[in-house]
């Protein structure tokens, strides 16, 4: 069988982008996509359906559901005030271990593995059509890092500086099972998704079209 022992670690390595960012390749695998995938459904079925979130008068193109806190622009609330009212669900315990064995994977940093609770999830579903402008997350209070795992379809993600949404920005091809993280000095870096690449989804990973991105963040909020 020929993608067993593939050797696609030398052709997509993990790397630090830029101090602080680390792309991890290939980090979930697809049994754990479909489970994540299987858990995205449940999501979506309430008590706060995914929707696209208005910048302004200008609607997203992603769909968005969230976990622990319910992001709006540009503020967290424990109710999705600009949907249905209704509370969001909680933050899942095991996305908190997940999200600390990502950080340890991307950093080899026990102790800030170990101290990692995220406490919100914003959960994207990208169309064949979806982007996402250039932004920076920065509605969080905590300067803890991001932990973002993308299922699906693979994407163009565009990782820029801490300035401004121009160049310097390097694009990287975030596929299936991928992890990136981005804490220290790049928390506040400017990303984006340039474009998602129908049908590049691998057959197994619960996902039949699209992409879904799941980014951790630690609000720094409590009630
Ligand atoms: O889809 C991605 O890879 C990035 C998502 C993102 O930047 C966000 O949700 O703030
Ligand atoms: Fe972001």
């Amino acid at each position: 069988m020929s993608t067993l022992f593939a050797e696609s670690f030398l052709e997509r390595p993990r790397r630090e982008l830029a101090p602080g960012a680390y792309w991890v390749p290939d980090w979930l695998g697809v049994e754990e996509q479909r489970w994540i995938v299987a858990r995205f459904r449940d999501w979506g079925r309430g008590p706060v359906p995914p929707r696209a979130a208005m910048i302004g008068t200008h609607e997203m193109s992603v769909q968005t559901v969230c976990l622990g806190w319910h992001w709006r622009p540009y503020a967290y609330s424990r109710e999705a005030v600009d949907v249905n009212g209704n509370r969001v669900l909680d933050f899942p315990d095991w996305m908190v271990r997940l999200g600390r064995k990502a950080l340890f994977a991307a950093t080899g940093d026990r102790a800030m593995a170990e101290g990692y609770t995220p406490d919100t999830a914003l959960v994207n579903y990208y169309g064949a059509q979806s982007k996402m402008g250039m932004h920076q997350d920065r509605d969080e209070r905590s300067v803890d890092p991001v932990v973002s795992i993308s299922i699906g379809d693979t994407c163009s993600f565009r990782f820029g500086n801490t300035s401004n949404r121009n160049k310097p920005y390097e694009d990287i091809a975030l596929a299936s099972g991928d992890l990136f993280v981005f804490g220290g000095p790049a928390r506040l870096a400017f990303h984006g998704v340039t474009k998602v690449m129908p049908g590049t989804a691998p057959a197994d990973c619960g996902l039949g079209a699209g992409r879904i991105n799941i980014t951790m963040r630690v609000t720094g909020l409590s009630d």
